[in-house]
């Protein structure tokens, strides 16, 4: 199950990418928001958070209009490794290397042709369970 949500900056890309999710039968929880009405994106990406952090969501993919502020939310959710990405090539190494369980774009840098390339690559690219990937993963959820 994955975890979706944007602002309204990200509203227009969220639903393209619903699109491309329903044509792969894949399924999803959508936390809002709803519209292209102006909202305050750390409400919608910890909310998105909570559900992957919880286990409710296996990943999660949130939007807003550069992906900065959003990601910046979901990654003060313990447990979260939300990964800001627009070349597939970071999408995959984010997967294998940090595990990243959320994926961050900004709809007004990328279009949505690249976006859902992006994503493709986030959703199909497994984690390598490397040892050094797991001890640099578990550095990152210690308190130093
Ligand atoms: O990092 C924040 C996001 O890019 C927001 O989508 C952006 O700040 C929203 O800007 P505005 O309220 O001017 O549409």
């Amino acid at each position: 199950m994955l975890a979706l949500a944007c602002d309204h900056g990200g509203y227009e890309l969220k639903q393209e990418i619903i699109n491309y999710l329903n044509s792969k039968n894949i399924e999803f929880i959508d936390f809002g928001c709803t519209s292209t009405d102006a909202v305050d994106y750390p409400e919608y990406g910890k909310k998105a958070a909570h559900a992957v952090a919880s286990g409710q969501c296996d990943k999660g993919i949130i939007i807003c209009g550069t992906g900065i502020g959003i990601s910046i939310s979901a990654n003060k959710v313990p447990g979260i490794r939300c990964a800001l990405c627009h070349d597939c090539f970071s999408a995959a190494a984010t997967r294998e290397h940090n595990d990243a369980n959320m994926l961050a774009l900004g709809a007004r840098v990328i279009g949505v042709g690249h976006a859902l390339k992006v994503v493709e690559t986030f959703l199909n690219t497994p984690f390598s369970n490397d040892e050094r990937h797991i001890r640099r993963i578990e550095q990152i959820e210690k308190e130093f």
